[in-house]
């Protein structure tokens, strides 16, 4: 290729560990890549990928945060025409939120195909927003709603990259008798587990109590009192606000427990873990919740929606399941059949063929 492909995310870990997963899959083929993010985004990417920051904001909320939010975006479309023009990317990749708006319709202003990538269960309303200037979308899930019906909007099925390291391996003999447990409350994480864990821990048997060797991320302003709870139920708890160590924690584990955020999921999946996931609310349109369902469905996770997740609920399930390793074990099964491990791989060759068809 004679230019760099462009790929646009910003925002939350869910839209940039899905960029940054089909970068180095592009990087290993020997094809440049050129990122545009924002300042969130900007958190998540280290190495050597050629990266620059410009402004977006959400055309959300209140007139007036509406009204800056649309300003934000301008800026930041000018300044992706800015970078279009110095970079010439033969193709772009957008994963959506509203970080990506401006580079998406920056490099479609210029004729540079645009292939959008969605992760959740619901097309997302960026990628709606972008949708009328794309070629092409990437979806992680079979049953997608939303996606806008235009008959020349070309609509292929990738599955949701996964970073290095979520790759299965086979489960590891145990001859104990412990019981793994990660709690992930997405990359900011989540107020919810901090509060109902350790309530629930509190109600299961003694003996299963004992079994458990916990590992929960928490909100930084949550830590010291989760520390507190569990230190009263004599548990040895890692505690951390954001664990470095997902692959090796999560493929080690006999649960997890987590929101639906679609790149927690493709990580179960790509690592057949079994789950209870407890989607977050207030995610736009619900994704979350679809996220979760297309799991559950398949029997690969136990969706437990927040308002029912008691600690007295949450304990029944705890204790069933750890009663049950035929049913983990099941749905470590139904998650491995899920899993689409060639989901990078599959949308560089997407971009690449977009690439090759504008040519000249
Ligand atoms: C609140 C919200 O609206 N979140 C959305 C956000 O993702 P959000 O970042 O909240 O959630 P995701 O599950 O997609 O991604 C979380 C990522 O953080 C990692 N992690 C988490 C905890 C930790 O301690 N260490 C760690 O590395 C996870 O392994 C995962 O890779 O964009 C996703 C993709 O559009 C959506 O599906 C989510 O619904």
């Amino acid at each position: 290729m004679t230019g760099p492909i462009l790929i646009a995310a910003g925002g939350t870990g869910g839209h940039m560990f899905p960029a940054l997963a089909l970068g180095q899959a592009l990087a290993g083929r020997g094809q440049a890549v050129t990122l545009i993010t924002d300042q969130r985004g900007a958190r998540y990417v280290g190495g050597d990928l050629p990266c620059t920051v410009v402004t977006a904001g959400s055309p959300s909320g209140s007139a007036a945060a509406k009204v800056q939010g649309l300003v934000r975006l301008a800026r930041g479309f000018v300044e992706s025409l800015g970078v279009l023009r110095r970079k010439r990317p033969v193709a772009a990749a957008a994963f959506g939120g509203y970080a990506c708006v401006p580079a998406a319709l920056a490099a479609a202003a210029r004729g540079v195909p645009v292939l959008i990538h969605e992760q959740n269960a619901v097309f997302g309303r960026a990628n709606r927003l972008i949708a009328s200037f794309a070629r092409e979308v990437a979806l992680s899930f079979e049953a997608t709603s939303e996606v806008p019906a235009r008959a020349d909007l070309r609509r292929i099925v990738t599955g949701n990259p996964t970073r290095p390291g979520f790759t299965a391996a086979a489960a590891p003999a145990r001859s104990d008798n412990r019981f793994r447990v990660l709690v992930l409350g997405g990359s900011q994480g989540a107020r919810v587990f901090s509060d109902v864990v350790p309530a629930a821990l509190a109600r299961l048997a003694p003996e299963l109590r004992a079994r458990l060797d916990l590992a929960q991320q928490c909100r930084p302003e949550d830590l010291a009192r989760v520390r507190e709870a569990y230190a009263g139920l004599g548990l040895d708890v890692e505690l951390a606000s954001f664990f470095s160590d997902v692959p090796a924690r999560m493929a080690a584990a006999d649960l997890v427990i987590a929101r639906s955020g679609a790149s927690t999921i493709a990580e179960l999946l790509a690592l057949a873990r079994p789950s209870l996931l407890v989607p977050y609310p207030h995610a736009a349109d619900d994704h979350q919740t679809a996220n979760a369902r297309a799991l559950d469905a398949a029997g690969a996770a136990v969706l437990l929606p927040q308002p029912a997740l008691t600690p007295e609920r949450l304990a029944a399930e705890l204790e069933r399941l750890m009663h049950d390793p035929d049913r983990l074990e099941a749905m470590a099964r139904a998650a491995h059949r899920l899993a689409r491990p060639d989901a990078a791989e599959r949308l560089a060759d997407a971009v690449l063929a977009l690439a090759a068809e504008a040519r000249p």
